[in-house]
Order: structure tokens, then C-alpha cells, then sequence
């Protein structure tokens, strides 16, 4: 359980497992981000328990995951049977990549009208089976997403802005990664590079000029940069050609988050 004390997330996942045994949700479990994330959750010596929720396919994913040899006891809930209540109660952290992801030709915004729902549908759970759990919000749009989540918390009357994230990571990701082909960096621990705004096109505001240590972008190469970084989506979108947007990359970020 989380221990009092703990004032953010990251604070949280730079603690060890001595101090901490964290009970861990992924809502969207079976999909193309929920898999490998919850691997990563499963390996994780941090995550004590481990709860698979979707609309599908989770007791599969679950049993396939229950057989690696990580410390996670891992079960998978569908909505029958009081799935959700069973795998949010007593939650302390609630990752949500569920939700429709893009195709080419769509913006994130596309998104909106099927995902706003199902976040919805999502965080009441969590205002209902575990208020005090922080949450992290993966599913596009995240720049609206994340504020519908905050609404339902707040009418439920459990809203915490320390507990409430977008996950925007994968911008951070990209950024250092894209650098790093710049500068030719191979140890991804010597760049980072902080990352503002939200997490579509021109709101993702990468900020080469704080990066430590600091780096040296040759002019000539920073508008194509910053331009790769604000539509990184949107390469990946391209290049899966109708097969979804980025899943390994996103897992990855989550995790990191
Ligand atoms: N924040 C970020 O940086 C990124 C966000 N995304 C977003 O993440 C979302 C998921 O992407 P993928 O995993 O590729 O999609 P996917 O379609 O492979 O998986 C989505 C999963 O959500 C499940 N799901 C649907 N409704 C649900 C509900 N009511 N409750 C529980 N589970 C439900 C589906 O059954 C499916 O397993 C998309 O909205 C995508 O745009 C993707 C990449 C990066
Ligand atoms: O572009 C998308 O639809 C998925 C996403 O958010 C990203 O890869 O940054």
C-alpha cells in the first residue's frame, strides 16, 4: 500500500520495494498498449498485485503473464460479474490505455466521441472502488480525456490534482531519442529533456534549451526536430497503415511515467 508521506507519482516509482508493495490496475488490458504495459507492471518489482481490466480477453492475457517468475500476482477481469469492482477495490494506481485507437487521416480529436465514454465509464469506477488511487489517463485525446476524468472525480467529490495525470511521457521518450540521434549519446540516462503543453501537434512544447546536460542542436536541424517531436503520432499512425498508433513506444513511456 502506498504509505503517507508520498507527495507525487514520481516520488512514488523512485521509492524501492522495500518501502513499497503496490497494487496496480491496466483498464484496456488486452490492447495494443495494455499488453506489453502490463508486462511491464508484471515485471516490475514494485507491484505487489497486479489487476487486468477490459471488455476483453483478459483472463487469457492474465494467465499468460500469471507464468512469469516476478513477485505480481496477476488475475484478469471482464465487466461480468463485478469485474471492475473486483479489480479496482483497493487500488493504488490506475493505468487507463483503453479506448479506440488512430487510423490514417484522423486526428486525435476523432477520438473523442467513443473515448470520452469509456474514460468516463472508467473513472467513476475509480471514484467508486478506490478514490485515493492516482491515475494515469493514456487514452486520446489526452488533452480532453484527462479533464472528463478530473470532472467525474470532482462530482463524486475524491478529485486530487496530485493523483490525476495525462500521460504525455512518450513525448519526453521521443524527444530525448531523437536528440540522442543528433548529439550520437547512446546511454539514454545522459539526456533529458523536459516536455510542456499537452500531447497534440503544436501543444507538445519540447524544451531543447533546458536539457541536461545542456545540448547543442545545430540550426539548421531544429525546426525538423521540433516538427518530428509534435507529430511523432502521426509516423507511427502512418507507418501501421490502419493497424492502430504507437502501442510498444506508448507501453514503454507508461511505464517510465
Ligand atoms: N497518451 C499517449 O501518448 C498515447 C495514447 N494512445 C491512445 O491509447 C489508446 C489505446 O490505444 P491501443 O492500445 O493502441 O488501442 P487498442 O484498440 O489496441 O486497445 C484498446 C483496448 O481498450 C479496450 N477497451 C475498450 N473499451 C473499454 C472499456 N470500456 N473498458 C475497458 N477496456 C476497454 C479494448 O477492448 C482494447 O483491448 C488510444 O486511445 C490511443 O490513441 C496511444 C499512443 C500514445
Ligand atoms: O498519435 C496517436 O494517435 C497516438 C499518440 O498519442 C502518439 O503516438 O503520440
Amino acid at each position: 500500500m502506498i504509505t503517507n508521506g508520498i507527495r507525487s507519482f514520481q516520488e512514488l516509482c523512485s521509492m524501492t520495494r522495500n518501502t513499497i508493495d503496490l497494487t496496480a490496475v491496466v483498464a484496456g488490458a488486452s490492447g495494443g498498449i495494455g499488453q506489453p504495459l502490463s508486462l511491464l507492471c508484471k515485471a516490475s518489482p514494485l507491484v505487489d498485485e497486479l489487476s487486468l481490466y477490459d471488455v476483453v480477453n483478459t483472463p487469457g492475457v492474465a494467465a499468460d503473464l500469471s507464468h512469469i517468475s516476478s513477485v505480481a500476482k496477476v488475475e484478469g477481469y471482464l465487466p461480468s460479474d463485478d469485474g471492475m469492482k473486483n479489480a479496482f477495490t483497493g487500488a493504488d494506481l490506475v493505468l487507463i490505455p483503453a479506448g479506440i485507437p488512430r487510423k490514417p487521416g484522423m486526428t486525435r480529436d476523432d477520438l473523442f466521441k467513443i473515448n470520452a465514454g469509456i474514460v468516463r465509464d472508467l473513472v467513476k469506477g475509480v471514484a467508486e472502488y478506490c478514490p485515493k488511487a492516482y491515475v494515469l489517463v493514456i487514452s486520446n485525446p489526452v488533452n480532453s480525456t484527462v479533464p472528463i476524468a478530473a470532472e467525474v472525480l470532482k462530482a463524486a467529490g475524491v478529485f486530487n490534482a496530485k493523483k490525476l495525470f495525462g500521460v504525455t511521457t512518450l513525448d519526453v521518450v521521443r524527444s530525448e531519442t531523437f536528440v540522442q540521434s543528433i548529439t550520437g549519446e547512446k546511454d539514454p540516462s545522459k539526456t533529458k529533456i523536459p516536455v510542456i503543453g499537452g500531447h497534440s501537434g503544436e501543444t507538445i512544447v519540447p524544451l531543447f534549451s533546458q536539457a541536461k546536460p545542456a545540448v547543442k542542436i545545430p540550426e539548421d536541424k531544429l525546426d525538423a526536430l521540433v516538427h518530428r517531436v509534435q507529430f511523432g503520432g502521426d509516423e507511427v499512425v502512418k507507418a501501421k497503415n490502419g493497424a492502430g498508433s504507437a502501442t510498444l513506444s506508448m507501453a514503454y513511456a507508461g511505464y517510465r511515467c
